[in-house]
């Protein structure tokens, strides 16, 4: 049985924003699921219902068990939520905030030494515990913001935008104590990003939600290969070249990147690739490079959103990034 299923859940903000709009998921116990959208898709909202922070405008769900609209209290009670903004105190120490959250969930204090410990060893913060959070690196303060959503030991661990403001690095590093504590704890994960390769690495299936209606749901691999064909990038030495060779004509799209890169779709790279060489030889010309995927989650997203996740991130977003890139330094 699901560990959250929604039924036509809806938001519907005054002005009459619809956010989300007849949301139907099913998460499965111990699953790390990503929710995968561009700014104001509706990922945020999603969550908010999910975690009692607002009512839906209409539609249900079960969490745990619990009936979203009448159980909202035990609902409480079983999840933990990770925000997009920080929540901890920089002005106390690491342990301190983590103490706090104990006592507002009233579990009695020698359970709590003892998960607390836990908890700040699973993410390599042990030795920090007891240093004021303003001497905390970027990455050891996001550290210390996913065990706060622990200190409860929720059934359901909510991770909005777990890396946003962190640079690539450390963001790999997130990755890999998100997975722990997964592993180590058996919780079930729900993860909002607009990051491609973080849901790709991280997520056993990732639902894609756009204009706040869910377009697709499978597993990543799954996602990569219910789209046909293989992507073949040429090289060239000059525009002119790659504007000839963008019109092959056997190819499902083609875009041009930089000057004098090619992006060509086709169906079967093994059959396509010999003809588009002698396409480009009867017309004189000749790539420099030549690379042959399949689709990545890029295509997936393009195929499905019709356009790039990267395209921009909107004024609300970046708001959220530069104050979260600040307070990290
Ligand atoms: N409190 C609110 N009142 C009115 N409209 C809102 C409110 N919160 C969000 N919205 C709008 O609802 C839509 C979905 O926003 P939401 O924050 O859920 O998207 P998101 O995918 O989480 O994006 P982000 O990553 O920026 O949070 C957007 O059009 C947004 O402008």
């Amino acid at each position: 049985m699901p560990i959250i299923k929604t039924e036509n859940l809806t938001k519907i903000y005054s002005g009459n924003i619809k956010a989300v709009s007849d949301l139907n998921i099913e998460i499965e116990e111990a699953e790390i699921y990503g929710l995968l959208g561009k700014n104001g898709a509706g990922k945020t909202t999603t969550i908010k219902m999910l975690t009692t922070a607002i009512e839906p405008t209409s539609g249900n769900a079960k969490v745990a068990g619990y009936d979203l609209l009448k159980d909202r209290e035990k609902i409480r009670n079983i999840i933990g939520v990770v925000p997009q903004d920080l929540t901890t105190d920089a002005d106390l120490k690491g342990i301190e905030n983590l103490r706090m959250i104990a006592a507002f969930y009233d579990i009695p204090k020698s359970v709590a030494e003892s998960r607390i410990n836990d908890l700040l060893n699973i993410v390599d913060l042990t030795d920090w515990g007891n240093k004021y959070v303003s001497q905390y690196s970027g990455g050891m303060r996001k550290r210390l913001e996913l065990i706060c959503g622990l200190v409860n030991a929720p059934k359901i661990l909510f991770l909005d935008e777990p890396t946003l403001g962190l640079d690539v690095n450390t963001r790999a590093k997130m990755w890999k104590y998100i997975r722990d504590i997964q592993k180590e704890l058996g919780v079930t994960i729900i993860l909002t990003s607009h990051y491609l390769e973080e849901v790709d690495e991280l997520a056993n299936r990732i639902s894609i939600i756009d204009h706040g209606k869910i377009l697709v749901t499978g597993t990543p691999d799954e996602l990569k290969s219910s789209l046909k064909g293989d992507i073949i990038t040429m090289q060239f030495s000059g525009s002119d070249e790659a504007e000839a060779a963008r019109y092959y004509p056997n190819a499902l799209y083609s875009s041009i990147s930089g000057e004098d890169k090619v992006r060509i779709k086709v169906e079967n790279s093994d059959v396509e690739l010999p003809k588009i060489l002698s396409y480009l030889t009867q017309k004189g010309i000749s790539p420099l490079t030549i690379n042959v995927k399949k689709p990545s989650l890029d295509e997936v997203f393009l195929e499905y959103t019709g356009s790039s996740i990267d395209e921009d991130i909107g004024p609300e977003q970046f708001r959220r990034m530069m104050q979260n890139v600040r307070r990290l330094r």
